[in-house]
């Protein structure tokens, strides 16, 4: 269970001013919820994952509050962030070591639908989704009861970007609450039972899933998926 209540998160400049690029932010995810998170860039919502996770930079000043209970756990943004070194289930393992467990790395993959073979592939072995994949099975050996995806779909082409979609929705549905932060509003709303929108650190508002596209109100919400999803049928009209 993970509830965020007025977030904030400023950073002390050399100068000494303060600047606060997210203000305001309160969400709550619950075991089996599947939450959505969508914000521009720089709107704050890879701080939202840093403070979740204990790993914002050290001038970072975090106020509001925090309440987890259970393990919460990131896959992160950038597929960089698996060791170059190390052979997928070898992450695994180690995560899950470091998170004083043993893990079946092979089960989890299993799980997560990738081949055995990637088990004892490097990290440039495997295609962007496998790697997104594996970022996501190292989050889970922690024994997290809550999974935060960062940008879960950046880079995947549309297949491979539904399939970890779907992925997601079968995790929440099993009972892990997760949370997916993302750009793409459109899979946002068909995986995720409500999103939550910011704008340039400030929160806009949490709009059921079911509500979009006739039920919105907000012009910001209404403007970013109109944005969306025009250039997804324009798209679609010139192919
Ligand atoms: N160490 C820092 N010092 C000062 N400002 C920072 C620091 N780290 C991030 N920020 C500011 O916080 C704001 C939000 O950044 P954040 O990385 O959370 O955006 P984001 O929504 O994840 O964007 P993107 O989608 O482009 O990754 C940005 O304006 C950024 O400049």
């Amino acid at each position: 269970m993970l509830q965020i209540e007025d977030l904030s998160v400023a950073f002390r400049q050399h100068d000494g001013r303060l600047t606060r690029p997210l203000a305001g932010v309160s969400l709550t995810v619950a075991p089996g919820d599947c939450a959505g998170l969508i914000g521009g860039s720089g709107a704050g919502k890879s701080l939202i994952a840093e403070a979740l996770t204990g790993t914002l930079p050290r001038n970072a000043e975090l106020s509001g509050r925090i309440g987890v209970s259970g393990r919460i756990a990131l896959a992160p943004q950038a597929v960089t962030a698996l060791d170059p070194l190390a052979r997928a289930g070898a992450q695994i393992a180690r995560l899950a070591r470091l998170a004083g467990r043993s893990a079946d790395p092979a089960a989890l993959m299993a799980r997560l639908g990738l081949p055995e073979a990637a088990l004892r592939a490097y990290p440039h072995e495997l295609s962007g989704g496998m790697a997104k994949r594996v970022l996501i099975a190292t989050a889970l050996a922690t024994g997290a009861g809550t999974l935060i995806a960062d940008e879960p779909t950046l880079g995947l082409d549309p297949e491979a970007a539904d399939r970890i979609m779907a992925l997601l929705a079968g995790l929440a549905a099993e009972g892990t609450g997760v949370l997916i932060i993302s750009h793409d509003l459109p899979r946002l709303v068909a995986t995720t039972t409500r999103v939550t929108v910011l704008r340039e650190g400030r929160p806009v508002e949490t709009v059921p899933a079911a509500a979009f596209p006739e039920g919105l109100t907000h012009p910001f919400t209404r403007a970013l998926w109109d944005a969306q999803t025009w250039t997804a049928t324009e798209w679609a009209k010139a192919c």
